[in-house]
């Protein structure tokens, strides 16, 4: 794809609504399960964007019938556990992580072999801490180095396991559950620190807390009921305008039906504690996830520390956490994020690189990093690293640096928010480039 650079001028106020795109956790996960439900499944608004649509390409070259009826309704016509079909080319996960790691467990317990591939930033990332629970539950998979290209050998019997992450990771934890509903007797992961409980939630899983642990227990062999999802709208995708619309002055921004889900929502508790004044209005339930209107006004921010179990609870949401900070006045110190170097690219190197080139003073720590908020910045030229939470933090500080940011590589903000620039255009009151 041609390399699209975005121009983002210092916004005098931000002032609209904005209609965010289905949350792209579900999404993947409704897609799924629907694909193994015993008969049709109906996903309401699915998301456009290209993540979650590298799962549905998987999904029909599994066999699977994926159309859209006449409103726009998102048909999934469920194969039952037993009736996914062989693929004739390799799977493409394009540059999503959640397709390939969830779809890996999946496809550990089908009688056929399968290939798992991705672009060149999802074949950098680490692969081994899927493969590592899959074999214990007998299944044959082939890393390249670690990384993917995946090769599953079919035709395994899979035997359920008691798996307590080294990490916390929802797609490890999601992995093997999925491959659990493949195995003979019950898989059980333990979560000594909480992720996003959307698998668990969506499986209808009852969770035991223990000493401080989550279990969960997924049985062999448990049928998928075909139904309809709602999918609530991204919170990760609000992030980007809960910033926005705190830093730029005389700025109030509207974001309806946002999910907050608790496992996701950190994010929100952050800023309220730097001084962000975002109200949280009409709250209720949409297909089983708590969801409300959010309105951000502009306010001053002060730093903080983030660390600890939250860290899972707000990790995509960091690379904009990072610009508020350089908002801030005084200091903030963000640690126990190492995992935040290996997402689609390494985002502490990424956001430190692309924050100093603006003029903010950042720290850089194995597992985090310290900003020291309330330094001018300058509009300049920064890079996306092929990654959209990149972009679109960029884009976010190219509002409030001075003059003129140039954000290279911006078309990647497709991969979970498709619009977003228009959307950041239309805000400041500025003609809509197309
Ligand atoms: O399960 C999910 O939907 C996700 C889990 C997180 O990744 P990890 O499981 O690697 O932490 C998150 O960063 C990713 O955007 C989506
Ligand atoms: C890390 C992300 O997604 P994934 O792991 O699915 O590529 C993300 O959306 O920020």
């Amino acid at each position: 794809m041609l390399s699209m650079t975005r121009r983002v001028s210092q916004a005098r106020s931000l002032l609209g609504v904005v209609e965010l795109p289905p949350d792209k956790s579900i999404a993947h996960r409704a897609a799924l399960l629907a694909a193994l439900a015993d008969g049709t499944s109906r996903l309401v608004n699915y998301s456009p964007a290209a993540d979650p649509q590298s799962t549905l390409s998987c999904l029909r070259q599994l066999g699977v019938p994926i159309y859209e009826d006449e409103h726009g309704i998102l048909v999934v016509e469920g194969r039952g556990l037993e009736g996914l079909q062989a693929p004739d080319r390799p799977l493409d996960c394009g540059n999503s992580g959640t397709t390939m790691r969830l779809l890996a467990g999946i496809l550990a317990g089908q009688p056929f072999d399968s290939v798992l591939v991705g672009d060149a930033s999802l074949s950098r990332r680490p692969m081994e801490r899927i493969a590592t629970p899959l074999r214990q539950m007998g299944a044959e998979l082939t890393l390249t180095d670690g990384h993917a290209p995946i090769h599953i050998r079919g035709g395994r019997t899979l035997r359920g396991i008691t798996y307590r992450l080294p990490v916390p990771s929802a797609q490890v934890k999601s992995c093997v559950l999925l491959a659990g509903l493949f195995a003979e007797g019950e898989t059980t992961v333990i979560e000594p620190i909480p992720s996003r409980d959307h698998t668990e939630r969506m499986l209808g899983l009852s969770v035991v807390e223990l000493n401080g642990e989550r279990y969960l227990t997924v049985r062999g062999g448990m049928r998928i009921p075909a139904r309809t999802w709602t999918i609530p709208r991204d919170f990760s995708a609000a992030a980007f305008f809960l910033v926005a619309g705190t830093i730029v002055p005389d700025s109030e921004i509207r974001l309806p039906g946002v999910g907050l889900n608790p496992s996701r929502s950190a994010l929100l508790d952050v800023l309220r504690a730097m001084g962000a004044d975002i109200t949280v209005e009409n709250e209720r339930s949409y297909g089983g996830e708590p969801i409300a209107d959010l309105v951000v006004r502009s306010s001053t921010l002060h730093g903080v520390q983030v660390g600890g179990a939250i860290i899972p609870n707000l990790i995509d949401e960091i690379p904009v956490l990072t610009v508020a900070a350089a908002c801030a006045t005084g200091r903030t110190e963000i640690r126990d994020a190492a995992e935040l170097r290996v997402k689609e690219t390494d985002r502490i190197a990424a956001m430190a690189e692309n924050l100093q080139a603006l003029g903010a003073r950042v720290e850089v720590f194995d597992d985090g990093l310290a900003i020291e908020g309330g330094h001018r910045l300058r509009g300049t030229t920064v890079r996306s690293f092929d990654d959209h939470r990149i972009a679109m933090a960029m884009g976010v500080a190219g509002l409030v640096a001075e003059g003129e940011t140039i954000i290279e590589g911006a078309e990647c903000a497709r991969i979970s928010f498709p619009g977003f620039w228009e959307v950041l255009d239309r805000l400041a009151g500025r003609p809509v480039a197309v």
